[in-house]
């Protein structure tokens, strides 16, 4: 069975460039946003999101990230506007958490980490799919949602309350009729850079949009992802925790703002 990557000590991140030598890339993710550096660019559009909740298919333990997937055959769940030109649709959401509050998210602003990390996946449309799109300078947008301790997120409950049947890789269940709509900040001021899916393949595809507005959760909630296992049926134990790559070099790459 090859060596999987993952995110423990003989198999995390700093392993990762072993058998993806792009993780040392020009245009890696996630970085360290520094706030005062962000260059305001009046062009930027406001970011279109139009989800139809009736194309959401199932909720994944991938042995990596929770994970739900929508059906992607049709303009049904679309973002366009933002930094992109185009159409680009959902294929999946996911997330990424840290083993304690104070860490978990993978982009970080000055300097601060969040609890949590939402990731909506998008591809252009131009491409014939997923696949081929990821393989693109601009086959990929992703959005990025950080989760910070506050009230319950009764929107986010229903995420939770799927993760019990879902506890080890592999499992699924279906999960109908969910509008990601509902995990998105009030207002959707972004930052936006050029950057890279952040886990293997790594690949140099990806245009982030990284919301400068958090959504909350509850502690207890956020307890909750701590559960699931990156193990699968039958192996040794091991919990489903920080599960983020940490920031990467910016290199030669200027992030734009959204708004002043
Ligand atoms: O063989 C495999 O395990 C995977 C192959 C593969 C092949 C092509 C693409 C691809 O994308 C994975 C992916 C999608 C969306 C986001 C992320 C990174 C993140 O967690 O934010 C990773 C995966
Ligand atoms: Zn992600």
């Amino acid at each position: 069975m090859p060596h999987r990557w993952g995110y423990g000590a003989d198999n995390g991140p700093d392993t990762w460039h072993e058998k993806f030598p792009i993780a040392n890339g020009p245009r890696q993710s996630p970085i360290d946003i520094v706030t005062g550096e962000a260059q305001y660019d009046p062009e930027l559009r406001p970011l279109t999101l139009r989800y139809d909740p009736s194309v959401s298919m199932d909720i994944i333990n991938n042995g990596h990230s929770v994970q739900v997937t929508f059906a992607d055959d049709e303009d049904t769940s679309t973002l366009t506007g933002g930094p992109i030109t185009g159409t680009y649709r959902l294929k999946q959401f996911h997330f990424h958490w840290g083993s304690s509050d104070d860490k978990g998210s993978e982009h970080t602003v000055d300097g601060k980490l969040y609890p949590a990390e939402l990731h909506l996946v998008h591809w252009n449309t131009t491409y014939p799919n997923f696949g081929e799109a990821s393989s693109k300078s601009d086959g990929l947008a992703v959005v990025g949602v950080f989760l910070e301790i506050g009230d319950e997120n009764p929107q986010l409950q229903k995420v939770f309350d799927a993760l019990d049947v879902i506890k080890a890789k592999a499992a699924q269940t279906s999960f109908a009729d969910f509008d990601p709509t509902m995990l998105l900040p009030s207002t959707l001021d972004y930052w936006t850079y050029d950057g890279s899916l952040t886990t293997p393949p790594l690949l140099e595809s990806v245009t982030w949009i990284v919301c400068k507005k958090s959504v909350s959760a509850s502690s207890a909630q956020m307890e909750k992802f701590r559960g699931l296992l990156f193990s699968a049926e039958g192996e040794p134990e091991c919990y489903m925790v920080d599960n983020y790559r940490p920031p990467q070099p910016l290199k030669d790459r200027k992030v734009r703002t959204s708004s002043k």
